[in-house]
Order: structure tokens, then C-alpha cells, then sequence
């Protein structure tokens, strides 16, 4: 029997976030469940992954994409991180910054190195998005989507309102989708289903 997947509206996710802390978990180890889970399914893919580039925000997504940074390079893999809004605004980023080891790069996003990548992971907006993208951000994540990397988005491809499924102008095309926990609206959208990809939920322990 084919069962339909789960929706929860952004308030609904924050909502389960938090009853999942009230029952004794926390979003340290919510986001450390979410990055371990999507570089475990990351890593089963049958795909070239020497050198991979996370592209982080400065929100929790971009949290999501520092545990990947460490799991990855953990892994022996080649990882930069580009922190594209220059700085990191939550704890949770700014511990899982704080925890990368020595061997992740971590330099400004630079499209003229953009070609020595295999794997691109958007980890720049989640359900956090709403609006438009700076001009900065549509160059940046145009050029990725233009490439033949594998492209990874993390929750939602960013640029794509989670509720709405409105799509920005250059949000990031994606092969690849690892939702958490479960869907979000935009994900039964078919225009969004298109920047997404393939979609995965993952099971992030809540
Ligand atoms: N909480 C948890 O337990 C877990 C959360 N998880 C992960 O967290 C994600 C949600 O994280 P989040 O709430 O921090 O929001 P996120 O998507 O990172 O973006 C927020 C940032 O975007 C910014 N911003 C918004 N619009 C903008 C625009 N147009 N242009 C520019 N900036 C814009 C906004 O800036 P502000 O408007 O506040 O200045 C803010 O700084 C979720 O999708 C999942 O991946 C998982 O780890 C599981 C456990
Ligand atoms: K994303």
C-alpha cells in the first residue's frame, strides 16, 4: 500500500522540535541526528565525492551543514565550507563552527574554484527562508546549479519559502533532497518537487 508522507507546516515543525526537547532530547542533538542521518545517506550514494563544498547560512540549516563538515571530513573527505553571510547568528551553528577540525578549509565562497568540486551542499536556508534572495546569493547558488556536481540541499533547496512554496528567482537546483523529519508543504508542490530532486525524509529522532 502506497502511504502518503507526512506534512507539517513550519509552525507544526518548530512545534514537534520542541515537544521533542520536552521529552528530553535537545536541538543540539536534534541537529546533530538531522547531519549525521544526511551524511550517512550522502556517503551510500554511488557518487564521486573526494571534494565537497558546503555552502552554509547563517541559521540552523547552515548548522546542519557544519555537522556535515565534520562528519564528512571525519570520513576522509576533502571539505571547504563557505559561510555565505559572513557569520553564523545561532548557537547551535556557532558550536558546530566551533567543533570543525583543522582540516576543514574554510574560506569565502569563490565561483572561479567552483569547478574543482564533485558535491555541492546547500546549506544556506531552511524553513527559515522567506522572500527574496540578494543578488549575492542568486550569482552564487545560479553558478551551483549550473554545474554537474551532485547538489545536495539540506530540508528545502534555499530560495523556496518551506510554507508557501514560493520560489525565489535562482533558488538552488538540487539532485538531491534530504528533508527532515518529514515534509514541509512546498515538498508536494510539483514546481518545487523540481528543484528538489530526488527527495529523501530522514528520520531525525523526534
Ligand atoms: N531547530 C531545530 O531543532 C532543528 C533545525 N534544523 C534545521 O534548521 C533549519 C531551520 O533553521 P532556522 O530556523 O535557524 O532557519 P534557517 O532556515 O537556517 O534560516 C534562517 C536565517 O535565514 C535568514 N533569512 C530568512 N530569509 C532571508 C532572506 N530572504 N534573505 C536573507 N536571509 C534570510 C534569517 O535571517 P533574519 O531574517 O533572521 O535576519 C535567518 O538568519 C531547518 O530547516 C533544519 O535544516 C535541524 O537541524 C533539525 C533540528
Ligand atoms: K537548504
Amino acid at each position: 500500500m502506497h502511504t502518503q508522507p507526512t506534512v507539517l507546516s513550519i509552525t507544526q515543525t518548530r512545534a514537534a522540535e520542541q515537544a521533542a526537547v520536552d521529552a528530553g532530547s535537545s536541538f543540539a542533538q536534534l541537529m546533530e541526528t538531522a547531519g549525521t542521518a544526511a551524511t550517512q545517506a550522502l556517503l551510500q550514494r554511488p557518487a564521486n565525492l573526494q571534494r565537497v563544498w558546503i555552502l552554509c547560512g547563517k541559521g540552523n540549516n547552515g548548522g546542519d551543514g557544519l555537522v556535515m563538515a565534520r562528519l564528512l571530513a571525519q570520513a576522509g573527505i576533502h571539505v571547504t565550507v563557505s559561510l555565505v553571510q559572513d557569520t553564523v547568528s545561532t548557537d547551535l551553528a556557532a558550536q558546530n563552527l566551533a567543533a570543525l577540525p583543522a582540516s576543514v578549509v574554510v574560506q569565502a565562497a569563490a565561483l572561479a574554484v567552483l569547478a574543482e568540486y564533485d558535491c555541492i551542499i546547500d546549506a544556506v536556508f531552511g524553513i527559515g527562508f522567506d522572500g527574496e534572495l540578494s543578488a549575492d546569493l542568486q550569482a552564487l547558488l545560479h553558478a551551483c546549479s549550473q554545474r554537474p556536481a551532485l547538489r545536495v540541499a539540506l530540508d528545502i533547496p534555499s530560495g523556496i519559502n518551506a510554507d508557501s512554496g514560493h520560489i525565489a528567482a535562482h533558488s538552488f537546483q538540487a539532485d538531491v533532497c534530504y528533508v527532515f523529519h518529514s515534509f514541509k508543504p512546498a515538498h508536494t508542490m510539483p514546481a518545487v518537487q523540481k528543484y528538489c530532486g530526488e527527495i529523501e525524509v530522514l528520520d531525525i529522532g523526534m
